[in-house]
C-alpha cells in the first residue's frame, strides 16, 4: 500500500520549552483513517499541525517526514503554499476560527477553488453549490448567502469539509473535528469523512481523546502519552492494548450499564516515558 504519510523519529520542541513536546513519534498512514489518542497536551495537534508544516515557533526534526513523494523536511513554504489546501487539508474543532467571519460562506468556498484553479466567478460558484450538495446540504443556495455566525456548528463543519472537496486532497487531518457538535450531527460528519477515505481514497488522521470513537470509526490508533506514543493497534483490538496507559485509559471510560462507583485514576510509571518505535507491517 502507497504511504499518504511516513514519518520516522519525528521530535518537536516549541521555542523556550525545556521538554520536546512531541519525541521520536514514527508511524506511516495509508489509504485509511488513522486515530491519534491521549489526554491533553500529549502532543496529538502538534503531530498532526507538523504534517502541514504549520509550525512557525518550533524546531521539527526527524528521521523522515514524507508526503507521499514530497519530503516535508526540506520542502520550502512555497511548496507547503501550493500544498495546503490543495493536497492537503486540515478541520478543526470549531469552524468559526476557521471561517472567515466577514465573507459568505459560499463565497469562501468559491474564492478557495479560484485560488487553484482558473475559471469564472459564476463557474466558482457553480462548483461551491455542487460542493455544498455534496455534504448533504439541502439548500445549498440559501446557506452559499449564509454568514458563519448564521450557520450551526454542524452546517459550518460541513461548508469546512465542502471546501476541502474542491481540490480532492491526499491527506486530511481532522482535529477533534465532531467535538462540538452533537450526536446526530456528529454521525452525519463522520459518515462524510467515512466516504473521502471509502470513495476517494484519502488518508485521514482523525485527532481525538475520545476513545469509543476511534475504536468505532477508525482503522488503526495512535496512543500518544506525554509526547510520546505508547502504543499503536489495530482499532478493533483497542479492547485487548498491552500499554498500562491504553489499559488506564480504557478503564477511565464511563460505560452505560456499567458497575456504580469511582472511575479508577491513572497510576502514572515512569516506564512509561520510554521510546517505542512503531512495527510497520
Ligand atoms: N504554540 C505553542 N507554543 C508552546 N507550546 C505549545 C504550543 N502549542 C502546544 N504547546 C505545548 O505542547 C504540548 C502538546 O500540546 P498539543 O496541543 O499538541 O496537545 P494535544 O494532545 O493536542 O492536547 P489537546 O487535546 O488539549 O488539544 C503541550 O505541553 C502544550 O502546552
Amino acid at each position: 500500500m502507497e504511504n499518504v504519510l511516513d514519518v520516522r523519529n519525528l521530535t518537536i520542541r516549541y521555542r523556550g520549552a525545556a521538554e520536546p513536546a512531541v519525541r521520536d513519534v514514527s508511524f506511516t498512514l495509508g489509504r485509511e483513517r488513522l486515530g491519534i489518542v491521549g489526554e491533553s497536551g500529549s502532543g496529538k495537534s502538534t503531530v498532526g499541525r507538523a504534517m502541514l508544516k504549520l509550525l512557525d515557533t518550533a524546531e521539527v526534526t526527524a528521521d523522515r517526514m514524507s508526503f507521499e513523494e514530497v519530503d516535508l523536511l526540506r520542502a520550502p513554504e512555497r511548496q507547503m503554499l501550493d500544498l495546503r489546501g490543495r493536497r492537503m487539508s486540515m478541520i478543526l474543532q470549531d469552524p468559526k476560527f476557521s471561517l472567515n467571519p466577514i465573507q459568505r460562506c459560499g463565497h469562501q468556498i468559491a474564492e478557495g477553488y479560484r485560488r487553484h484553479v482558473k475559471c469564472t466567478k459564476a463557474e466558482a460558484r457553480r462548483k461551491a453549490i455542487e460542493m455544498l450538495e455534496q455534504v448533504h446540504i439541502r439548500d445549498p443556495e440559501r446557506v452559499y448567502d449564509l454568514y458563519p455566525h448564521e450557520v450551526s456548528g454542524g452546517m459550518g463543519q460541513r461548508v469546512m469539509i465542502a471546501m476541502m472537496l474542491l481540490t480532492d486532497p491526499d491527506l486530511v487531518i481532522a482535529d477533534e473535528p465532531t467535538s462540538a457538535l452533537d450526536v446526530t450531527v456528529r454521525l452525519q460528519v463522520l459518515r462524510i469523512l467515512d466516504g473521502l477515505v471509502r470513495d476517494r481514497g484519502i488518508g485521514l488522521v482523525m485527532i481525538s481523546h475520545d476513545l469509543n470513537l476511534v475504536r468505532s470509526f477508525c482503522d488503526r490508533v495512535l496512543i500518544m502519552y506525554a509526547g510520546r506514543l505508547v502504543e499503536t493497534l489495530d482499532a478493533r483490538d483497542l479492547d485487548n492494548a498491552k500499554h498500562p496507559y491504553t489499559r488506564g485509559l480504557l478503564a477511565a471510560q464511563p460505560r452505560i450499564g456499567g458497575p456504580r462507583g469511582d472511575l479508577p485514576v491513572l497510576d502514572r510509571q515512569d516506564s512509561w516515558l520510554q521510546p517505542h518505535q512503531e512495527v510497520t507491517a
